[in-house]
């Protein structure tokens, strides 16, 4: 037993967890769908960057030892738009940003120092610093067939925009995440319909988890909501089991209309384990049918965005390939005492203020407002006694 009434602590559920996934195998994808995939290969420059030497500034290309002029204009060279002949002594070429740097030429003078009567290009300022001044040359951001990012590297802005500069179309990815996510619950009303009664509610948790994914390299799959019905439920989950994740929120706990472990079960699937030491959150199930790993995360909203930040959405890292896969951990001093905890980590709501961190006043996991009035998850250890004002405390970032 480990204290906390056969309960399964976090830090081993997700162990366990991830290690039923497996990064999905390779794919191609065009550049502008690849923000947030992990690529499955190394990226290497098609080209030289730049391919040829070019200048940084709008001026005159000319020859170092023709300075401090004055010179012939005998051309231009423009982005796009080279100077097709040598620059000789006493020539200079007018010269705009990003275009090649004629031969013969060196040096580039800014237009700030120069004056142009007719063709006589006549130096006014002090002229450049050093010889070669104002010149990109040739490679020198990158060379063909340099490594520009590992595999395992996330894509992002800048990895989209290095890879096209480097000669590509398109990245090699792992593939998309299939997730569905079934809510169930006979109370539940899809969002923005009228409610029929006081026992029912809007189902949030869909829309919420979908959300969340939504930075992630997923393939979203959201059916219609499932009431408390066995036979329902396990042919829903039947129907997905070639997915990469099925994860359902509700009838996750021990109430008689709490049926996801015996839905699983009547479908042909299994269960790894149930219950973790965790507030809120303890009633998380983990199972597996056909292709699919089974993620029964809580029904209550504040439980099921817990459960999601520290467990769904790392499975769903784990299987697009990303090398780090839990939430950042950071520390900041508690403005008020946290009192002792008990058997289970607690993951407290909590605002982070000029004077540290302050507990938000509900922790009731039905309570969707106090997670929008938080900014942090204070994450308490097991058994952690009491922690004082000025003290540090470890939390995980909201929003
Ligand atoms: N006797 C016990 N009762 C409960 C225990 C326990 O150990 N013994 N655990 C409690 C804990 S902790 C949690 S968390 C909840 C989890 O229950 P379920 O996963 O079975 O969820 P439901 O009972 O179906 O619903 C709980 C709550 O959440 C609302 N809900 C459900 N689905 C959605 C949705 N898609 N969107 C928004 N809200 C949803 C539902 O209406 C309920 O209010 O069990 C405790 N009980
Ligand atoms: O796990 Mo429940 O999430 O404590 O409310």
């Amino acid at each position: 037993m480990n204290g906390s009434g056969g309960l399964i602590p976090l830090d081993e559920a997700q162990a366990r967890l991830f290690a039923l996934a497996r990064p999905k195998p390779p794919v191609e994808i065009a550049l502008v769908q690849a923000c947030g995939h992990v690529l499955a290969q190394p990226l290497l420059a098609t080209r030289n960057q730049p391919a040829a030497d070019l200048s940084a500034m709008d001026g005159y290309a000319v020859s170092a030892d023709d300075m401090p002029g004055p010179w012939t204009l005998i051309g231009e060279s423009a982005a796009g738009r080279p100077f097709r002949r040598a620059v000789k002594r006493g020539d200079a070429v007018r010269i705009s940003t990003g275009a090649i740097v004629p031969a013969g030429a060196d040096t580039i003078v800014v237009q700030e120092d120069i004056r142009v009567d007719g063709t006589t290009v006549v130096l006014t300022g002090d002229g450049p610093a050093t010889p070669g001044a104002h010149i990109r040359r040739a490679g020198h951001d990158f060379a063909d067939g340099a490594l520009l990012a590992p595999a395992g590297t996330c894509v992002d802005a800048r990895v989209i925009a290095l890879a096209a500069m480097a000669g590509h179309g398109t990245l090699s990815v792992h593939a998309p995440v299939r997730v569905v996510i079934l809510s169930t619950g006979d109370e539940l009303v899809a969002p923005g319909t009228p409610l029929p009664s006081p026992a029912h509610i809007p189902a949030s948790n869909g829309v919420m988890l979908s959300a969340m994914l939504h930075r992630l390299p997923v393939d979203m799959n959201m059916p219609a909501l499932l009431a408390d019905r066995l036979d329902g439920i396990a042919a829903a989950l039947a129907d997905h089991r070639d997915a990469d994740i099925i994860v359902t929120t509700g009838g996750a706990s021990v109430g008689d209309h709490d049926l996801i472990q015996p839905a699983l079960l009547e479908s042909g699937g299994s269960v790894d384990f149930w219950r973790i030491a965790m507030r809120p959150g303890k009633p998380v199930m983990v199972g597996r049918l056909g292709n699919a790993i089974v993620l029964g995360l809580p029904g209550n909203p504040v439980s099921a965005y817990v459960t999601a930040l520290l467990l769904l959405l790392p499975l769903v890292r784990t299987f697009a390939g990303y090398q780090e896969v839990l939430p950042h951990i950071r520390q900041a001093a508690a403005s008020v005492p946290f009192s002792a905890n008990g058997a289970r980590q607690d993951f407290m709501r909590a605002r982070l203020t000029d004077s540290g961190l302050v507990p938000v006043s509900s922790q009731d996991s039905g309570a969707l407002s106090s997670l929008l009035a938080a900014d942090a998850l204070v994450i308490r250890a097991a058994h952690q006694p009491e922690t004082l004002a000025g003290e540090p405390l470890d939390y995980i970032a909201l929003g």
